[in-house]
């Protein structure tokens, strides 16, 4: 549905050029929720203006529905516009129309009849939720309010892609929550292709099916979501999931682990284990496997069980005891069955 192609973006900023986007290649297919995450400058609104040609690219070429948005002429690109939909992080309604008005302009703009607004604005407002609040001004509204008029004013020219550029991002944890579910909702239900840029990972684990992560105009890592969450690779990755899934382990844990370590019978080993895993491996006893099959002793002393994808997520630190061959062994059964492991070393 959208290729990016070779994208590179230069701004000629006052002290210089500067390069917000370095050769980005990224392909969204059509009717996934693709999420892309980065920190602050790392040229998530650079990326997403490109995709409706907001911002034109320095280099590289710009595919969306089967058209190189690059070289098309401008009445064109105006109609290969209206193909995409885009609610943003400030909703940007005008205070002066109510929110059907506001939902209304983009069809009033291209033209169309009164009755046949009537008939399209009417089931969009019932879509995300505000048939009863249509006469009310944006001043009379909550801001989750403002983004479902924002969505439905998106949804308006019947878009084959949804860019949601923060969307989320000026509202409390709740309302975020359901706004992503209007998301997933209007995905699912009209089809829609959904791009979201972020910069938090709880939204990209309630709603993407893929993710890349941008830093410094790159795409630093690309993945199904699951799999990000449980074997992220670069450093940017982990630091940006350790608000969900803590990289490092608290103090507390270290001292006990240290604890434990010094208990050791005479050749005994100990390791501590950081454990990630999804899916169907959740409803398997592989730590029983451990303790049975290969005599060890674990002390579970950290972790969380999560749902990302309607798929279970666990992220466990384990303290596995005996024979160091064993947990060697151990590592290795655990590997076998799909179960990220990391060996996390202890001595200060
Ligand atoms: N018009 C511009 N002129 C010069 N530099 C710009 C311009 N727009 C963006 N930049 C620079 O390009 C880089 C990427 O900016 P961009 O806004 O795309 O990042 P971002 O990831 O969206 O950040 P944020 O989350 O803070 O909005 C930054 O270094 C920024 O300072």
């Amino acid at each position: 549905m959208i290729d990016l192609r070779g994208i590179s973006q230069i701004y000629q900023g006052p002290s210089g050029p500067v390069e917000a986007l370095r050769g980005i290649d990224l392909h969204v297919t059509p009717g996934e929720v693709f999420g892309i995450i980065g920190r602050s400058g790392a040229g998530k609104s650079s990326l997403v203006r490109v995709i409706n040609l907001l911002n034109r690219p320095s280099s590289g070429q710009v595919w969306v529905a089967g058209r190189d948005m690059t070289r098309l002429p401008e009445a064109e690109l105006r109609a290969a516009r209206r193909e995409i939909g885009m609610v943003f992080q400030h909703f940007n309604l005008l205070s002066s129309r109510t929110v059907w008005g506001n939902a209304a302009l983009p069809l009033e703009l291209a033209g169309m009849d009164g009755a046949q607004i009537r008939e399209r604005v009417g089931p969009l407002l019932e879509l995300v939720g505000l048939s009863h609040l249509a006469d009310r001004y944006p001043a009379q509204i909550s801001g989750g309010q403002k983004q479902r008029v924002g969505i439905a004013r998106a949804l308006a020219s019947r878009p084959k892609v949804l860019l949601s550029d923060e969307a989320t991002s000026a509202l409390d944890p709740e309302t975020t929550r359901s706004i992503l579910e209007l998301l997933r909702q209007v995905n699912r239900d009209l089809g829609v292709t959904v791009v979201l840029i972020t910069h938090q990972m709880q939204v990209i684990k309630q709603i993407a099916d893929r993710v890349a992560v941008i830093d410094a105009g790159r795409i630093a890592e690309m993945g199904g979501v699951v799999e990000l969450f449980t074997r992220p690779r670069e450093a940017i990755t982990k630091s940006l999931i350790d608000e969900i899934v803590p990289q490092e382990l608290p103090a507390s844990v270290l001292s006990r682990v240290r604890q434990l370590a010094a208990r050791l019978a005479p050749g005994q080993g100990g390791q501590l284990l950081r454990l990630s895993y999804a899916g169907e491996q959740a409803y398997e006893p592989i730590l029983s496997h451990l303790i049975r099959e290969l005599g060890l002793d674990l002390s579970i002393l950290h972790g969380q069980i999560d749902e990302i994808q309607q798929q279970t997520f666990g992220s466990l630190a384990v303290y596995a005891s005996g024979p160091m061959v064993r947990i060697g062994a151990a590592v290795d059964y655990l590997r076998g069955q799909g179960v990220a492991v990391r060996t996390v070393d202890v001595d200060d």
